[in-house]
């Protein structure tokens, strides 16, 4: 069989089952063909042929068929007469509908409905939905271009609804509702998907009439403000933040019962059509239209100002009221009408709109019984983007940046929860939390998926500081530049949502994937904060995820028709781009060794580490800290052992800090405080310097060879660094920082302070049993570094061909405090980043693996759930 054309299944003339004869091809979508076919045994009546490929990886006409028998004899369903299949193609063929309502609505001069003409189209598909329901299923692809008009005298003003293929049975065989699936891949169309599908929840009865309430509003207003938003998550967003009263501002307010009653079902819960369709009659009769009156087209678009049709009625133009689908449906030819109908790759499926028209504003309500025209002054656009949304922005992923934020500010207003391990920040802390800045972006990158950033900028500053405000943090929208980003308002931490936070947080988290950490402005390297599955993707029923950006995902059809099959796998159509996010092109792959570490393991130990930084900071300003460990610090004499050791650190390791700085932390410090700080200070230096050690040492033997190959450039420079260091003096370069080599991490921690016996023979230990352990498990660091440049599957222990380097660097703020960073370069380029832990005991508890992804210094408790 040939093609009339290419890519087309059937050609015109061509007879099948030697009953239906094509005549050419009338619509197009996603997934097949629809053709205009006489029929040759019953007085060559006009009938539709939907084909599609046998080869079609998205099989569904098998639904189609299955929906549509089962909708015979309802009111808005087309007469269903036959399907088939050979080893070319299936079809179904089913009565010839008129055009449907997408093409009717560009076709009006203002790409947009009367209210009259609008709100009776709603009622009908109103009923249409209603029946799909009643029959157990949903449509979801609920969109103007799966309407269409009838075509013959008796059926020309009644509503048809098409296109059954991304159906589902809600009903089970008995009646009941099926249990939704925790977890369901997007479908439908982007633009008119209930925020439901755009999170990938099982949609229920609810959000196909969302889809219709979005019909309505671009019916009413000539478009949608997302209409040009090609990124499915950023529209998701808009649509739940959407403020309705500015989306139907000058449509009827009675409109706002539909959101209303929608978002107030689930599920399984029944939506009250009556209700819904009575709140549309409502408004018809106060405009006094009659269900009879002439729709827009049937005037020709003639006098289309947002007045009811009512008044045209009056004018008697009964010709044009009367006017056939048929002609409409025969002027198109295949040239205008094949592609013309609504695409199912793109955000707008309206070509038109793609190409930038201008939007026209539907007159307001009020306007109707007046005489002013509308008609000829294009009114400006209706939306300006994010004009029409709430100011807060918290929806599907984001809202990890309320919860966050209102965790903050829980935190800094001493508020006490049990999600903080009952950690409160002190009052002095305030300044820290409100310069935390969470920074966010969905990245739609093409290899990362919908992964969330989050940037944690920890501004650790001195509490000197107190000019500089709380930092404002941003969401970055998908895809948008910064510029676009600085736009938006600073977020705002809101007590109020505290417990809404609290709820929306494990779930928000689920799509989190990286952490970025930033001190003091300066990045750390991403790790992970959870490593769930990322079900706000696209994602299959064999679980592997999706990026595309068909604006229609379908279910599959599965070889025999079952209704109980519980998944829809979605498959790639189109020629969408379809990134599978297999564990190979995940762009961080290692993270996901992180574990499953949620925010609130995270905030204690941020909280920790600022106590910590709280307390040298008091120390430094001369401050007596009132925490109860601060104080036994001060007393040297008592408590744990590892406090003792570090009291006795404290007294060797008066060294004295030369600082470009006149003071620790800018504070003026008297000789005592002076004292007390930098030994406070040093014996936090000490036990990053042993750090170093430790890692150092865990290389040791033939990996430690390949280790100290691998000094890169950096680490010869910064070896001048260390040497000038030797002399005990610690000196804070001008960028105050130090780049340690490997080669020489055990003579920079020797310059700085010896170990004492107790704590030389513990480290003896720890050194055994990292070499050990990392012998074992192949996570020494040249066994890493290899890894790192590999995808999940790559194995820790093919690292023996690379020359993988550790390069450490110390980071000293002006006020005193400082961090590491470590450094794994493998062949120059930097493949992980790890710095040690700032707790020495930590540290010789942690094995080696562990201590790689201490960015956060990981309370113990969240790294052994990894
Ligand atoms: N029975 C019919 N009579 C007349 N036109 C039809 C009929 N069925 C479909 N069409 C036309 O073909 C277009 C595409 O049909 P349909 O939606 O069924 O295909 P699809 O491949 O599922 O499209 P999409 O992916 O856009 O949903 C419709 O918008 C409509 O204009």
């Amino acid at each position: 069989m040939t093609s009339s054309s290419e890519g087309e299944i059937l050609q015109s003339g061509q007879l099948i089952r030697d009953r239906w004869k094509v005549n050419k091809k009338v619509g197009g979508g996603g997934f097949g063909e629809i053709f205009d076919a006489f029929d040759l045994q019953n007085h060559n009546e006009r009938v539709a042929i939907k084909v599609e490929s046998s080869k079609a990886t998205k099989q569904v006409l098998k639904m189609e068929v299955a929906v549509l028998r089962r909708l015979q004899g309802k009111k808005h369903a087309c007469k269903f007469y036959g399907c088939g299949r050979n080893d070319k193609f299936n079809y179904l063929v089913m009565s010839l509908q008129g055009k449907n309502l997408a093409d009717l609505r560009r076709e009006s001069p203002r790409q947009c409905f009367s209210v009259s003409t609008a709100l009776r189209l709603g009622v009908q598909i109103l009923l249409g939905i209603k029946e799909i329901h009643s029959i157990g299923f949903l449509h979801r692809d609920i969109k103007p271009s799966n309407f269409a008009m009838g075509r013959t005298p008796t059926t020309m003003r009644v509503v048809y609804m098409l296109d059954f293929g991304l159906a589902r049975q809600y009903l089970n065989a008995k009646g009941e509702i099926r249990s939704p699936r925790s977890a369901a891949g997007f479908r439908g169309t982007v633009r008119y998907a209930a925020v439901t599908a755009h999170k990938n929840k099982e949609m229920g009865r609810q959000d196909d009439l969302f889809s219709l309430f979005y019909m309505l509003v671009e019916f009413l207003q000539g478009s949608l403000p997302w209409r040009k938003i090609k990124d499915k998550d950023e529209v998701g967003r808009m649509k739940e933040e959407a403020d309705f009263d500015v989306l139907l501002e000058g449509c009827p307010s009675d409109l706002l019962n539909i959101p209303a009653h929608l978002k107030s079902l689930g599920y399984p819960d029944d939506p009250d059509y009556d209700l819904l369709e009575q709140t549309l009659r409502n408004i018809l009769s106060r405009m006094n239209v009659n269900m009879d009156d002439p729709y827009d087209w049937e005037l020709n678009y003639e006098n289309i100002s947002g007045r009811s049709r009512t008044t045209t009625t009056t004018n008697g133009n009964v010709s044009t009221r009367m006017k056939s689908h048929t002609t409409a449906v025969k002027d198109r030819g295949p040239e205008n009408r094949a592609l013309d109908t609504q695409a199912p790759l793109t955000m707008g499926e309206d070509d038109d709109e793609q190409t930038g028209n201008c939007l026209f504003r539907c007159p307001p309500m009020n306007s109707t019984h007046t005489a002013e025209k509308h008609d000829d002054k294009p009114d400006k656009p209706k939306y300006k983007r994010q004009e029409f949304m709430r100011p807060k922005y918290g929806a599907v992923s984001f809202d990890v940046i309320d919860a966050v934020n209102a965790r903050l500010a829980a935190a800094a207003n001493g508020e006490s929860s049990p999600k903080n391990n009952g950690v409160v920040a002190s009052s002095s802390n305030n300044d820290f939390f409100q310069r935390i800045r969470y920074d966010t972006s969905v990245d739609n990158g093409k290899s990362a998926g919908n992964n969330v950033d989050v940037t944690i900028d920890l501004g650790l500053r001195p509490s000197r500081t107190s000019d500089s405000g709380p930092v404002g943090g941003s969401i970055t929208a998908p895809g948008t530049p910064a510029a676009q980003r600085a736009q938006r308002p600073p977020l705002q931490a809101e007590p109020a949502r505290i417990s809404k936070s609290n709820r929306s947080i494990t779930k928000a988290l689920q799509n989190l994937v990286r952490v970025k950490l930033s001190v003091g402005g300066k990045r750390l390297p991403p790790t992970t904060v959870t490593t769930r599955r990322d079900t706000h993707a696209f994602a299959d029923g064999s679980g592997s995820t999706y990026q595309r950006t068909a604006a229609t995902t379908a279910s599959k059809w599965p070889d025999s028709f079952d209704e109980t099959a519980d998944e829809d796998p979605i498959l790639p159509i189109d020629g969408a781009a379809v990134v599978p996010r297999s564990p190979m092109n995940h762009r961080f792959p290692r993270s996901n060794i992180v574990g499953n570490h949620d925010f609130h393991d995270v905030l204690p130990t941020l909280i920790k580490n600022f106590e910590m930084f709280q307390k040298v900071n008091a120390e430094s300003s001369g401050v007596a800290s009132s925490s109860p460990s601060s104080q036994h610090n001060n007393n040297n004499n008592h408590g744990s052992p590892r406090r003792e050791r570090r009291s006795m650190s404290v007294s060797k390791s008066a060294l004295p800090i030369a600082s470009t700085d006149s003071g620790l932390g800018g504070s003026p410090v008297g000789n005592g405080s002076h004292t007390s700080a930098s030994s406070t200070i040093m014996s936090h230096f000490k036990s990053l310097v042993n750090s170093f050690n430790n890692l150092g040492s865990s290389s040791a033997g033939g990996r430690r060879r390949s280790l100290s190959r691998g000094i890169s450039l950096d680490d010869h420079r910064s070896m001048a660094n260390v040497s000038s260091s030797s002399t005990g003096q610690i000196k804070p370069s001008s960028t105050s920082s130090y780049n340690t080599p490997v080669a020489s991490r055990r003579h920079y921690g020797s310059s700085v302070e010896p170990l004492s016996p107790v704590d030389a023979e513990r480290e003896a230990r720890r050194q055994r049993r990292h070499r050990r352990r990392s012998d074992i498990h192949g996570t020494s660091p040249a066994a890493i570094a290899s890894y790192g440049q590999r995808d999940d599957s790559a194995s820790p222990t093919r690292s023996r061909h690379t020359t993988p380097t550790v390069q450490k660097t110390i980071v000293i703020s002006d006020d005193g405090s400082y961090h590491v960073e470590s450094r794994l370069l493998n062949n120059g380029v930097i493949v992980d980043s790890t710095p040690p832990p700032m707790d020495d005991k930590k540290s010789s508890n942690l094995s080696c693996r562990r201590k790689r992804y201490q960015f956060l210094n990981f309370a113990p408790r969240a790294m052994s759930r990894s």
